[in-house]
């Protein structure tokens, strides 16, 4: 479990990211921080391997207060996934999945068998292990980035925007294999972005942020679909578009889901 107690952060500068946070993000389950850009996500995300140190409050893993923790060893124990992938471009795929490995002191064997055993985790044909990350399509990388986040098998993984630069059929893609993963790996999953359908496809607690990291609403998509905190979420998920807005058409005996425009998005099972 994750535990965000009245944390704010102060950068140098004077910027206020985030005022006043508080939140829990239960173990084994995908919390998704989702909001428009500048709101903190990334700067909360940050706080869980100490890429970030609050300036106020606590976070908590497993009633642990982290500032008590080795920032290093912490770091090498939680999964990290970035937007860019973040591959070192030099090193081949296979070194750039073992590098946390080889950090921690496993020998260069085992280094290896593990981070191939994840690469087929994670979809990767392991005929890529020897190329280098810029012989890679962009969805291969977020891969790449995926498998070796998880080569140590952390408890937690945490992703910031991981498919924001990929086109949106991969992005699809990945989005699923995630959810499988999720199934077969039972992580805690902290993950960042500003695409609300996204959110709803993979958390099963979505945290809507305003400015300054003050929470709008949190709770399973289903919920705050249900009963939107106020305007500002209701506008935020959708529900004043057309598209969230479905109803039933009948049509050549079947049953059309249809949104507010018109535009089909799927058929009723009899
Ligand atoms: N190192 C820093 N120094 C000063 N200000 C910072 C720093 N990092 C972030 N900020 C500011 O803190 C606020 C929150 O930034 P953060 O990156 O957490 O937002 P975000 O929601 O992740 O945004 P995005 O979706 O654009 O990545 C922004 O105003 C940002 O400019």
């Amino acid at each position: 479990m994750i535990e965000y107690r009245a944390i704010g952060k102060t950068f140098d500068d004077g910027t206020q990211a985030v005022g006043d946070f508080s939140l829990v993000m239960p173990s084994r389950s995908t919390t998704v921080l989702v909001g428009s850009s500048g709101c903190g996500k990334t700067t909360l995300l940050r706080m869980v391997n100490r890429m970030v140190d609050p300036t106020t409050g606590q976070v908590l893993i497993d009633d642990v207060d982290i500032a008590t923790r080795n920032k290093v060893q912490l770091r090498r124990r939680i999964g990290y996934v970035m937007q860019e992938s973040g591959l070192l471009p030099h090193r081949k795929v296979i070194d750039n999945v073992a590098t946390v490995l080889r950090l921690n002191g496993v020998d260069r064997k085992q280094a290896r068998e593990r981070s191939y055993a994840v690469m087929e985790t994670v979809g990767l044909d392991a005929s890529l292990a020897t190329k280098y990350p810029a012989q890679l399509s962009g969805g291969q990388q977020q891969r790449v980035g995926v498998a070796r986040a998880l080569v140590t098998d952390p408890n937690i993984l945490l992703m910031d925007e991981p498919f924001g630069a990929v086109d949106p059929i991969v992005r699809e893609e990945l989005q699923s294999e995630l959810l499988r993963l999720q199934r077969e790996l039972d992580k805690t999953i902290v993950f960042v972005t500003h695409d609300i359908d996204e959110a709803f496809l993979l958390g099963d607690q979505v945290v809507i942020l305003k400015k300054g990291g003050e929470v709008a609403q949190a709770g399973a998509p289903a919920d705050i679909l249900a009963s939107p905190a106020d305007d500002f979420v209701r506008s935020f998920v959708g529900l004043d578009k057309g598209h969230r807005r479905l109803h039933v058409q009948e049509r050549d005996g079947a049953r059309i889901v249809v949104d507010a425009l018109g535009k089909p998005a799927g058929v009723l099972e009899p």
